[in-house]
């Protein structure tokens, strides 16, 4: 039967019941060593685990191939039905030449792993500060279609110490700030399906609760302060690069990866949460210059959410507006969609290379946005909760098995957690 209401409202609640396991040993590889915080000497209920949750691409042009067909068997970001195991690899590997060319162009593969270990691995470190309760924070990557996959992610854990009869805490971080079901909850969809094969009985699925990982999960982030202060910083800088008396007439194009129109009429939240970030960005900026959200990266055939962002940049120029600002609001590090297709095709070929085009960095590094991530988990890990309760209803288009068993699960693992 098919779930379409609020599952529970348990995520809301914040629980005071007895304390749950504590992890004896902490191991790193190899080697098993003490934990460096214990409960007993420090009241700290760690290590906790913060994995970040995102699609990953390919680090080298050889990987290509790979994370390409990983993403078109992917049902959740793009259902092909009962053919989806003989059409995804056949687009894949059509897709392949044209695509490794696009990496090729932009040195060779994506920069998301290096940028996402930093920033996990920093977030951690400032973590360990500002949450002694829940130290130490141990930095996980989990890709959806590139290395390292959730499956291993979900080994190392275990490796780690996580699970496996001992309990221990893990937050699925998504670094997606809008929640779409084709990306955070795909990755989700894919988290609950390792929990119940590596943590579950064999012949049943079942996951004895006692001892394996609580898990709680930071789903969507679209107006964070930390977030909008790191985006708005960005804009200014790229502002000022501007002469005085031309920036404030300046049109600022928030830029976010479409979706195709099945999945927005399916009642999808990415939209309007994309919409959020915009306006408190803008909000933050004083409303000063003119701006639109537009769409980009479209594939396919079928209709996807516009306006394009080449055609809006195309539209713009020949009306003559040539001073404007792209800046991609969807995605919190470099990659094939910023590096390829706004600097070389939107900029470099649409707009000609015109100087007034310009594009915001992404917020690979910065420390305000490191900051950010820290005082969102640290919020969360403080909260008892484990996850929002607007993560619990589903689409009203929806139908997948996998969303209602994904969201059933997480929606019992408030019953385990406690309030540090
Ligand atoms: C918030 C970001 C993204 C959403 C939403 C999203 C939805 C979505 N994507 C596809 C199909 C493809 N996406 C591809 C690459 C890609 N997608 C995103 C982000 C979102 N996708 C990124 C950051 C990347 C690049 C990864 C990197 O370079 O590191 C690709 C592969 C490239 C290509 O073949 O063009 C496809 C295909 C769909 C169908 C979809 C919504 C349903
Ligand atoms: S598609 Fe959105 S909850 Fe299933
Ligand atoms: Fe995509």
């Amino acid at each position: 039967m098919a779930l379409r209401t609020p599952l529970s409202r348990a995520c809301l609640r914040t629980k005071i019941s007895p304390a749950t396991s504590v992890l004896s040993q902490w191991r790193r590889g190899n080697a098993t060593v003490a934990p460096p915080v214990t409960q007993d000497a420090t009241g700290s209920k760690g290590p906790t685990a913060m994995v970040f949750m995102n699609m990953g691409g390919p680090s080298t042009t050889d990987e290509v191939g790979t994370f390409l067909s990983r993403l078109f068997a992917d049902a959740d970001l793009i259902p092909l039905g009962r053919l989806q195991n003989y059409i995804g690899p056949l687009i894949a590997r059509r897709r392949t030449p044209k695509i490794i060319k696009q990496y090729a162009d932009i040195g060779g593969g994506s920069p998301i792993r290096k940028w996402s270990e930093h920033q996990a691995a920093e977030m951690c470190k400032i973590l360990d500060k500002t949450s002694p309760e829940t130290a130490p924070h141990k930095p996980y990557v989990a890709f959806r279609y590139a290395d390292p996959l959730t499956e291993h992610m979900y080994q190392r854990l275990l490796e780690d110490g996580f699970g496996g009869g001992k309990g221990g805490r893990a937050v699925a971080f998504t670094q997606y700030p809008q929640y779409s079901c084709s990306t955070t909850g795909s990755s989700l969809n894919e988290l609950w399906k390792w929990r119940q094969r590596l943590e579950g009985k064999r012949a049943t699925g079942e996951v004895d609760p006692s001892g394996s990982i609580q898990w709680s999960v930071i789903d969507r982030w679209p107006t964070h302060s930390g977030l909008v202060e790191a985006f708005a910083q960005n804009i200014e800088a790229k502002l000022a690069e501007y002469p005085e008396d031309r920036r404030d007439n300046v049109i600022l194009l928030f830029s976010a990866h479409s979706l195709p129109m099945s999945v927005v009429n399916r009642g999808d939240p990415y939209p309007a949460e994309v919409a959020a970030t915009v306006w408190a960005v803008m909000q933050r900026l004083g409303m000063k210059n003119q701006y639109r959200l537009v769409w980009q990266s479209q594939v396919g055939p079928q209709p996807w959410l516009g306006a394009q962002t080449s055609d809006t940049v195309k539209n713009l120029m020949k009306k003559g507006n040539t001073d404007m600002v792209l800046i991609p609001i969807a995605f919190t590090s470099d990659h094939i969609e910023t590096l390829y297709e706004l600097d070389k095709e939107v900029i470099g070929e649409d707009a000609e290379g015109h100087e007034g085009v310009k594009r915001v960095e992404s917020l690979n590094g910065s420390p305000v946005f490191i900051n950010a991530l820290a005082d969102l988990a640290k919020v969360h890990l403080h909260s008892g909760v484990a996850c929002s309760p607007q993560m619990l209803l589903r689409c009203p288009g929806c139908v997948s098995e996998r969303c209602l068993e994904q969201k059933k699960f997480f929606a019992k693992q408030d019953q385990r957690l406690e309030a540090v």
